[in-house]
């Protein structure tokens, strides 16, 4: 497991081998060429992630597509995918197909498939419940990999598994393409993932499964059912809190601050769903390490942290507290001390608790209201921070300009979806930054493809995390700049992968890819 420092020592032979594999994959683009004139490969449900001209125009252009491909335009596509429907895009794997799903998987026309997101539709970014509609998540998750890690389009594969939706819309939505009946749960539900996941690694033993917008309910109880055999891992609640950890110490930079002083940053978390409990455990465990990795310091990591979720500041005095949130639940004597209660509100908590940071993944648009923000003014950091993370634009939890204008420019702003910059006059500008995990996945699932690791350690997530948090240069960290632009992200992705493939080599993991044995990754991860 690595250890925090500034600047994480990468070999630059690792980094050299993986832009060849980016830029490689970028040409593999272009592998149904004839000459120089693209030609379309004829099976129909893999003309677009194929489309030579579409990865093309993606990548050279992403600053200007990735909004439309990804956040916020995907969440809108997703909201009307029925009346939008030309042809399918993936595979969809229903409930009525139990005992079928061994078979079916030998459908997909690819020979070889190195990246498959899968969703079932349960929790669409902060939309809610949309079926299968959910296959343009993953979808756009699949053209990031393709246009930020160079991995082969033809070896990308969405996946929807259609357990039915309880959304009663769609329930009565004769245009709905899905299962129309109320979703499956417990057993029932379980045996339909349980079935999918060993079909798709029957037939390729060496895929990454990336598991997207399932509710919170699943997905901690499948991560920690498939996390040790399989190579999977859920990008929202493992993608998110590593740019989550990446984000809040650039934070502390930004203060002017040692990274090492993040243990006494007060943190403000609104939302305690798959993201927000998934960037809790991170950071506690961040502090943990930083304050000696044992369990007085994980346990005193715990009181930096103040939850509040749809019913209020999250203490041990809640009824049918969920499991995931217990760990985080404060103590109704200290709180009592603190002018606090159980379900407090969040700007009665942003009143007493006066945080370093307001970090919100509640799905709640604006729930940083006026209020709130000026409540964050008595904040005791020399610079706070608020994370707007929750997507897509309209779920923010508020706008920079809204945020910069209540709180002056001396603070630190990033949201889960893009907003422009905001100008502040007399030539200074309010810094926007995009805090995604778009900007971890990518490196993430090309980092285990090359390394050849069997599963993804949280020693491969946290060094990818630290990997990003120091990419950022001090220069910019001042100026309020704690992401880089995504413009950058095929560099980024590099450099992620690099330090996950060197992690996984240094815990034993990595077996190798595509000719290239465990010594010889061992060799190039060491060289410099
Ligand atoms: N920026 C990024 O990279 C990512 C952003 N997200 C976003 O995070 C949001 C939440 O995702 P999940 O945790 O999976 O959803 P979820 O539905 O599991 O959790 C939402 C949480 O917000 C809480 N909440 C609802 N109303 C609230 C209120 N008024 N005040 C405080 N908390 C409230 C709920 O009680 C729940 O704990 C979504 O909008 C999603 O798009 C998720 C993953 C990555
Ligand atoms: C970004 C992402 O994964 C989400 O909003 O769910
Ligand atoms: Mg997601």
């Amino acid at each position: 497991m690595p250890i925090f420092s500034n600047h994480v020592r990468l070999s630059s032979s690792l980094l050299q081998r993986l832009k060849r594999h980016v830029t490689a994959g970028v040409h593999r683009s272009f592998t149904t060429t004839e000459g120089n004139r693209p030609t379309i490969v004829h099976k129909r449900s893999l003309d677009i992630l194929h489309d030579p001209w579409f990865n093309k125009v993606l990548i050279a252009n992403i600053e200007e597509y990735a909004p439309v491909v990804y956040t916020p335009t995907v969440g809108l596509v997703c909201q009307n995918y029925s009346g939008l429907f030309r042809r399918p895009r993936g595979m969809y794997f229903s409930a009525e197909d139990r005992g079928e799903m061994m078979s079916m998987v030998y459908n997909w026309p690819a020979e070889q498939v190195d990246m498959i997101v899968v969703t079932d539709g349960s929790r669409v970014l902060g939309l809610g419940d949309l079926g299968v509609h959910g296959i343009g998540i993953a979808i756009g998750k699949l053209d990031l990999y393709v246009a930020a890690a160079g991995i082969n389009p033809q070896r990308v594969l969405p996946v929807m598994i259609d357990v039915g939706t309880n959304n009663g819309k769609l329930l009565k939505d004769p245009l709905y393409l899905g299962l129309q009946q109320h979703r499956l749960d417990g057993d029932d539900y379980v045996a339909v993932v349980d079935e999918f996941m060993e079909a798709v690694f029957t037939r390729w033993p060496n895929v990454i499964v990336q598991f997207e917008d399932f509710q919170s309910k699943w997905a901690f109880k499948l991560l920690q059912r498939y996390r040790n055999t399989y190579r999977m891992f859920n990008d929202d609640v493992q993608g998110t809190a590593g740019v989550a950890i990446a984000g809040l110490l650039g934070a502390v930079r930004a203060q002017g601050r040692p990274m090492i002083d993040f243990p006494k940053q007060k943190i403000v978390v609104a939302g305690a769903g798959s993201a927000g409990i998934g960037v809790l455990n991170a950071a506690r465990k961040t502090m943990a390490r930083m304050l000696g990795n044992n369990e007085i310091a994980y346990e005193s990591a715990k009181s930096q942290f103040w939850v509040v979720d749809a019913k209020g500041l999250i203490t041990e005095g809640r009824e049918n507290i969920d499991p995931d949130a217990l760990p985080f639940a404060r103590n109704l004597k200290e709180m009592d001390r603190q002018g606090l209660r159980e379900g407090a509100s969040l700007v009665e908590v942003v009143k007493q608790v006066k945080p370093d940071v307001l970090l919100g993944l509640s799905a709640v648009g604006g729930l940083f209201s006026k209020e709130v923000l000026e409540a964050l003014k008595d904040s005791t950091s020399t610079r706070p921070a608020i994370f707007a993370m929750s997507n897509p634009t309209k779920n923010a939890e508020c706008t920079p300009e809204v945020a910069f204008s209540i709180l002056g420019d001396n603070i630190i702003f990033a949201s889960g979806s893009p907003f422009r910059d905001v100008d502040l006059g007399n030539g200074r500008i309010g810094h926007c930054n995009q805090g995604n995990n778009m900007y971890l996945f990518p490196g993430i699932g090309l980092g285990t493809l090359l390394s050849g690791s069997r599963v993804i350690s949280d020693g491969m997530l946290q060094a990818a995390a630290e990997r990003l948090a120091a990419y950022m240069s001090d220069d910019e960290v001042i100026q309020g700049i704690i992401f880089p632009s995504i413009s950058r992200i095929r560099d980024i992705t590099q450099e992620v992968a690099a330090a996950v493939i060197k992690e996984a080599v240094e815990e034993d993991l990595a077996e190798g890819h595509n000719g290239m044995d465990a010594r010889e990754l061992r060799k190039l991860s060491q060289v410099n």
